[in-house]
């Protein structure tokens, strides 16, 4: 095996990142190595390749980024016993301390200490990385590494589609990105019907028809409350699911959810947000989550499910596949464009 390799590095407390030859690392105790078979991109890369404020306090460099993985164990360090060399693995980003209240209730998803693999440490953005061990999940070895570096982020939409009854309901979702899209897809493999998508771009509209939305709305043009009350006769949605994070979106989907219905939040919004929450909210008597992360580990159960039904329909959710790390600038400018769903890198070109 090689003793250098290529990762992407934020260098800097600046915009951007470097392409750089660094050492393969060595696991350490609990820790494993892994030669990272695929790798995707989360736009919370995007804010730290961007330098935003939420970066700029959490993150220090060096550090090699990402998060979202597949990849094949050749080394396991001291004590680990959980994993062996050749498991195919994906990680769980949120390494909790088992120990607060949160995870002493089970509720290891909103641990008051939770780290962030790939914010708060080196991440998975080269050819050969390390994996707490703890956070390794076993993928089946026949499962495609371009799907399976998605199981992260498709934790992120089952949580959001599945907290509560979806088969057979009227749903909008509104926000088409990638999170959005992955959200379409375990919703349509759910059976949730009509699903009908509010999102301005119309790139990711097209992405959502794709991917199975039955109607597509373009916000900035169309009143989308209007369009889902005449697509359900006026009832409204059974089933709201915020992915975009904007206030407008988040207001308009109460508006358009049905007395009694359920909404699902996953978008984080820029700002505080003003709502009439006694008529959009109380006198409906809705249904709210907020959503985070992932449950550790039943999600990752669904999810690999999911998958292995061949009911999910990914392939055209991911736009942007590329072999070695050569164009990952390209890759991030389209992502900051909006011009891509899910980007995956192949790091080893071979
Ligand atoms: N809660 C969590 O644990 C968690 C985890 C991951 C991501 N997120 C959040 O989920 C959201 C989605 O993630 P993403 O990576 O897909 O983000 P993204 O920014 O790529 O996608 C958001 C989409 O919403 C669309 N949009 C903007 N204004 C809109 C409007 N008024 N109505 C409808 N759509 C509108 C945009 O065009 C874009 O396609 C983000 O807010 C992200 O921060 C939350
Ligand atoms: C860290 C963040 O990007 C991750 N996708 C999460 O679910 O929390
Ligand atoms: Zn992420
Ligand atoms: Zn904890």
């Amino acid at each position: 095996m090689a003793e250098k390799m290529p990762a992407i590095m934020k260098t800097k407390p600046a915009y951007g990142a470097e392409l750089v030859e660094v050492d393969v690392p060595k696991p350490g105790p609990g820790e494993v190595l892994i030669k990272v078979l695929a790798t995707s991109i989360c736009g919370t890369d995007l804010h730290i390749y961007e330098w935003n404020d939420w970066a700029k306090s959490r993150i220090k460099p060096p550090q090699i980024m990402g998060h979202e993985v597949a990849g094949e164990v050749i080394e396991v360090g001291p004590g680990v016993d959980t994993v062996e060399v050749g498991d195919h693995i994906s990680a769980e980003t949120h390494i909790v301390c088992g120990k607060c209240y949160a995870c002493r209730h089970n509720r290891y998803h909103v641990c008051q200490n939770t780290k962030i693999f790939g914010v708060d440490m080196d991440g998975v953005f080269a050819e050969y990385a390390i994996v707490p061990a703890q956070n390794a999940w076993k993928n089946p070895k026949d499962m495609k590494p371009e799907y399976a570096t998605l199981q992260e982020p498709l934790g992120n939409a089952v949580d959001t589609v599945l907290a509560g009854p979806i088969a057979g309901r009227s749903t909008l979702i509104t926000g088409a990105g990638p999170l959005g899209l992955l959200g379409i897809a375990v919703a349509k493999a759910s059976g949730a019907y009509p699903v009908i998508v509010s999102e301005p771009s119309e790139f990711r509209r097209e992405l959502a028809k794709k991917v199975g939305a039955d109607y597509v709305v373009n916000p900035f043009e169309e009143d989308p409350v209007k369009f889902v009350m005449d697509v359900t006769d006026g009832a409204g949605v059974e089933v709201f699911l915020e992915f975009s994070g904007a206030p407008k979106a988040l207001e308009q989907g109460l508006k358009a959810t049905t007395p009694g219905g359920r909404v699902s939040l996953l978008g984080l919004y820029p700002r505080d947000v003003t709502l009439d929450m006694n008529n959009l909210v109380i006198f409906k008597a809705l249904e709210v989550h907020g959503i985070t992360g992932r449950h550790l580990w039943e999600t990752w159960y669904t999810v690999s499910s999911l998958i292995q039904s061949g009911k999910l329909n990914l392939d055209p959710v991911i736009t942007h596949r590329y072999k070695g790390f050569d164009r990952f600038e390209e890759a991030f400018e389209l992502m900051r464009a909006g011009k891509t769903g899910k980007v995956v890198f192949f790091p080893h070109k071979r």
